[in-house]
């Protein structure tokens, strides 16, 4: 019907967001996942993994603005900033994270898969827009979860930017991994990952929180809006290793200008709105 619907059973039971798709621009398997790219009619091109909305041109920067930002604008070192991402081989959370400049020393991103490192760089391209290629970056290809292993007292921020529990990702959702990015992250370092929406996941936000809260003093779940997710929203679980890091509150202060020049979506007063929960998720998560 010219239509792509993401459904899923089991992770949005009896609902499904539904993009009227122009033409199909790639459509083939790799290692770890069937993948689509399509362009759609009214929301950019989009990236598709074993039928999940991974993203669209138009609504992206919703979600790769506040899982960075949440995490480096929080952190207290304003200097020499390492950064790793695990997963986000669309390049877009790489991307945000270059806009702090020279504070950044080293950005890292490690994903499972090439394939989808290099349809985006093809159909994505405003979403890495050029990040592969910059000098401070380094890519592998390989699991998050064993890269993790070789770094210990390294990072200053690790950004998790991974798929859904279902799938390549499920080894990023467990107890053992947040051990790995505890032991990987520098003193007062952070970390954000994906972290599902209030409407659908409210158990697996909730058990995320508490196996978070037994590694890191700081834990807080933090959330955006964006239309083509499940339900609209999708949030994050923000966790510092130091126990005086604040990650409610920005510490790095952009100007309105150039909160208007460098974002779409991100700004200081929205960070600080993102962990303010309707009643009945901050009945669960508080
Ligand atoms: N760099 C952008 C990748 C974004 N990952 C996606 C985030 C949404 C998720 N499905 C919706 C989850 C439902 N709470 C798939 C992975």
């Amino acid at each position: 019907d010219g239509w792509f619907h993401e459904i899923s059973d089991t992770m949005w039971p009896g609902q499904a967001m539904a993009l009227r798709v122009e033409k199909i621009l790639f459509a083939g398997k790799s290692k770890y996942q069937d993948v689509l790219v399509f362009k759609s009619t009214d929301y950019g091109n989009v990236l598709v993994l074993d039928n999940v909305i991974q993203v669209t041109e138009r609504d992206e920067h919703a979600y790769q603005e506040m899982i960075t930002h949440l995490a480096i604008a929080s952190h207290p070192k304003k200097q020499g900033l390492n950064v790793l991402v695990v997963g986000g081989g669309d390049g877009g959370v790489l991307r945000e994270v270059l806009k702090y400049g020279d504070a950044i020393e080293q950005a890292t991103l490690c994903d499972i898969d090439e394939m989808v490192i290099d349809v985006s760089k093809k159909y994505l391209p405003g979403l890495s827009n050029g990040a592969y290629d910059h000098p401070k970056v380094k890519t592998y290809i390989g699991d998050g979860f064993e890269f993790l292993k070789t770094y210990e007292n390294t990072f200053d921020v690790i950004i998790t930017d991974s798929s859904d529990p279902e799938g390549p990702a499920e080894s990023l959702f467990q107890e053992h991994y947040f051990k790995l990015l505890n032991n990987s992250l520098k003193e007062d370092g952070i970390i954000t990952t994906q972290a599902e929406n209030i409407w659908l996941h409210m158990p697996i936000i909730k058990k995320l929180k508490e196996t978070c809260s037994k590694i890191f003093p700081v834990v807080q779940y933090g959330y955006t809006t964006i239309p083509t997710y499940p339900s609209g929203q999708i949030g994050f679980m923000v966790c510092s290793k130091g126990k005086t890091v604040d990650v409610t509150k920005p510490t790095k202060k952009f100007t309105k200008e150039e909160e208007k020049k460098l974002f779409k979506y991100y700004n200081s007063e929205i960070h600080e709105a993102a962990f303010v929960l309707p009643t009945f998720a901050a009945v669960e998560l508080n």
